[in-house]
This record gives structure tokens, sequence and C-alpha cells, in this order.
């Protein structure tokens, strides 16, 4: 595991999208989850303006980690925040983005998506694997849409689970635990003087670190970075 500390938001955002443009320098498809949030919204915005040029769009699939359902077109919807601050501002066909479809029935979304994720990439011991999975983590802990609620859906033997919202009761699909811990890549981007407290007890393991999902990324063979601002890593 990596732990790479910057001095805001802006320079996570900046040295991300190095790595991120790095990675994606591969002659095969790049196929990447991305999640959302507030960090990642910057990310893409810096993306755009820095490297919309210089990636090559065309190599780079885009799925996501989690969703919320909800319509493509709803303001909380990670697709449209990408949308609006990746997509249209880069040449990327349309075929290769590959949404969660919110506006569906959860439970048939998640088998659909799953089944799509089986179909389109490679799998190592029957588990479809990202070369990189964009996280971010929620004051709670929670990453992906797996919250500390539900932490069993962690182990879910389903690719795609159903989860919800411990406060809204949204729903949510969302990549288990398996899928997450088998990609080449995993990245956290995490910002904010609000992540501070979880992520000292994710990182110092302090007592009852496990109940929040986030502890529990620990790629297979991948590599694990977490992409922090001082804020966030206060309390290191
Ligand atoms: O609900 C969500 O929140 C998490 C964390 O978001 P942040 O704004 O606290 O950084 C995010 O990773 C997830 O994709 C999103 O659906």
């Amino acid at each position: 595991m990596e732990v790479k500390v910057y001095e805001d938001k802006q320079t996570v955002a900046t040295e991300f999208s190095a790595y991120f443009a790095e990675q994606t320098r591969q002659d095969k498809p790049f196929n990447v989850a991305l999640s959302g949030g507030s960090t990642p919204r910057i990310v893409f915005d810096t993306l755009a303006d820095a490297y919309g040029d210089n990636i090559n769009w065309k190599n780079v699939h885009f799925y996501w980690g989690d969703e919320r359902c909800v319509p493509p077109t709803d303001e909380q919807s990670n697709y449209k925040m990408t949308k609006e601050h990746l997509f249209d501002r880069i040449d990327v066909p349309e075929e290769n983005i590959h949404r969660i479809l919110g506006e569906n029935d959860p439970k048939g979304e998640a088998m659909r998506y799953a089944n799509l994720l089986e179909i389109n990439l490679d799998r190592v011991e029957g588990v479809p694997q990202f070369d990189l999975i964009i996280l971010g983590m929620g004051d709670d802990g929670h990453t992906a849409s797996i919250f500390p609620h539900e932490i069993e859906l962690w182990d879910a033997e389903d690719h795609c689970v159903v989860a919800t919202h411990p406060d809204s009761g949204q729903k949510r699909v969302s990549l288990n635990g398996a899928v997450i811990n088998t990609a080449k890549e995993v990245a956290f981007l995490v910002t904010g003087a609000a992540k501070e407290e979880k992520v000292a007890i994710i990182h110092q393991e302090k007592e009852g670190f496990k109940q929040y999902p986030a502890a529990l990324v620990k790629p297979k063979s991948g590599n694990l970075l977490w992409f922090l601002d001082k804020e966030a890593a206060a309390g290191l």
C-alpha cells in the first residue's frame, strides 16, 4: 500500500490525473471503474483540462463502482456528474461508457451489470478484473456504496449488489468486495477534514476499524494507493 499526501484537493487532483494518464498508456483497452463524490468531480475537471488531448480516450472504457438508483438526468446521478465534468469535454466514444442504469429496477440492474462485467472484462478465478478502480470514502467509512450497516454486502456472492443509504433510504447498485479486491490497481481519492477521523482509524488499525468498508479494501495481487490531502491525513 502506498499513501500519498498532498497540500490540498487540487494538488490531489493534479497528481492523480498524472497517475491516471500514465496508467492508460497500454496497447489494450483500459477498463476503469469510477466513483462519485466530491473529490472525483475536481479530478474529472482536471483530467479534461490537462489531459483532454493527451490521453487516447478511445482506449479507455468507463464503468462505475457504484451508482445511485436515480435517472441519469438526476442531480444525484454519479453518471450525470461524470458526463458534465469529463465526458462532455473529451473525445470518448459513446460505446466506451458503460453506465449503471440507475433508472432501472435495482435488483435487475445489479444482475445485468454483474453479467456485463463478466462478459466484458477478463476474469481471475471467476471474478471480473478492472485495470483500475477509483474509490472515495464517505465520512462514515463507506466505500463504493457498501455502508457500515450493511457490511455483509462486501462478501456477497453476487458481483454487484443492491445497497441502501443509511439516512435517505436511497437504493444504490455497488460492486462487491471480491470485484474491488481483484482489480490490478485500486486508488482512493479522499480529501477534507471530515475524513480525518476514519482515515486515522483505518490506517492505524484502531479498535473497530474492520466495521468500516473502506478498511476491507486490500487488493489480492494489485496495488493499493491512497491519494489524500493534508486535512484528510492530519490524524496519521
Ligand atoms: O455516496 C457516495 O459517496 C462516496 C464518497 O463521496 P465523498 O463526496 O464523501 O467523497 C463515493 O465514493 C461514492 O461513489 C458515492 O456514491
